[in-house]
């Protein structure tokens, strides 16, 4: 698909969740309707686990099917009636085989399901002292790479912990992507060390837009979220970042700065690839 602007604006939600589902979604629908109306985004992210409170012990209990299940229904109404892109933050899904996985859906202005990631790399530590948390005693792995196109910009998926693993978005770069978006919910162990750092890491590696998208800080909740949903444009600088608490960030990105940083730091073409190589395996 060839580039039909240069220019997108985006719309990143850093809500507030609670053990409500229905209050959770219908949230988001309110700051989706109140994004859209003052500021007119092309496409909206949504943060991780939205509509559900983040622990082990809820994913099952707040599963839903994608596409038929309730939250879903909302975003692609919403998607339609308003004709933007919804990078709708991540859900638990109920999988085949009775699996949950940790899913990010993607809706295009038809109010069509355009992709569906599940977060490839499951978020299990345990910091001495800080937080321990394992994703994999009740969550599968996704295997499955996604990319978006948005007007002929390709655009990667990945969720949270998979902003650590370089590899995966060096394997976007190579696919051509301008932009990798990761729907996020840092903590407050991780978060002041890490959030911004690997940001800007990934935007600068591979010389693209990183976008992430955290729930608002509740110091009243069993997983307090860092918050600071923030863009990294591809120079690695911070080109816009928000605080704790609710709030919308609203970002023009300009496309041009990727080709911009490639032709001046033409890093991609100088690569060893006669001496190493970050290649996708066959499934
Ligand atoms: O990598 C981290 O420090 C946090 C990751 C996380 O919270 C998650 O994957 O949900």
């Amino acid at each position: 698909m060839s580039k039909t602007s240069n220019i997108m604006r985006l719309a990143l939600l850093q809500l507030k969740g609670s053990k409500d589902k229905v209050a959770n979604v219908q949230n988001a629908v309110t700051k989706i309707e109140a994004a859209v109306k003052e500021h007119k985004p092309r496409l909206i992210t949504l943060p991780e686990c939205f509509n559900a409170p983040y622990g082990t012990k809820y994913f099952r209990e707040y599963s839903e099917t994608i596409p038929d299940g309730y939250t879903s229904q909302q975003l692609s109404n919403l998607a339609r009636k308003h004709q933007v892109y919804i990078v709708g933050g991540t859900i638990p899904e109920l999988g085949e085989n009775d699996a949950i996985y940790n899913t990010c859906t993607v809706w295009s202005p038809t109010g069509d399901l355009v992709a569906k990631h599940r977060k490839m790399h499951l978020f299990d530590i345990d910091v001495k002292g800080g937080i321990r948390f394992k994703e994999s005693e009740t969550l599968s792995a996704g295997n499955d790479f996604t990319i978006i196109n948005v007007d002929g910009h390709k655009i990667g998926i990945g969720i949270c912990y998979d902003i650590r693993f370089e590899e995966m978005a060096r394997l976007y770069r190579n696919a051509g992507c301008e932009m990798i978006i990761y729907p996020a919910a840092f903590n407050m162990t991780t978060g002041p060390l890490h959030w911004e750092l690997l940001q800007r890491s990934r935007a600068n590696d591979n010389q693209l837009f990183v976008v992430t998208t955290s729930p608002a800080r509740d110091t009243s909740a069993e997983y307090v979220a860092y918050g600071h949903s923030m863009v990294v444009n591809p120079w690695a600088k911070v080109q816009q970042s928000a605080s704790e608490g609710e709030e919308i960030v609203v970002a023009d990105i300009d496309f041009s700065e990727v080709e911009q940083v490639r032709q001046q730091i033409p890093v991609f073409g100088q690569r060893r690839l006669d001496l190493y190589a970050t290649e996708r395996k066959a499934k």
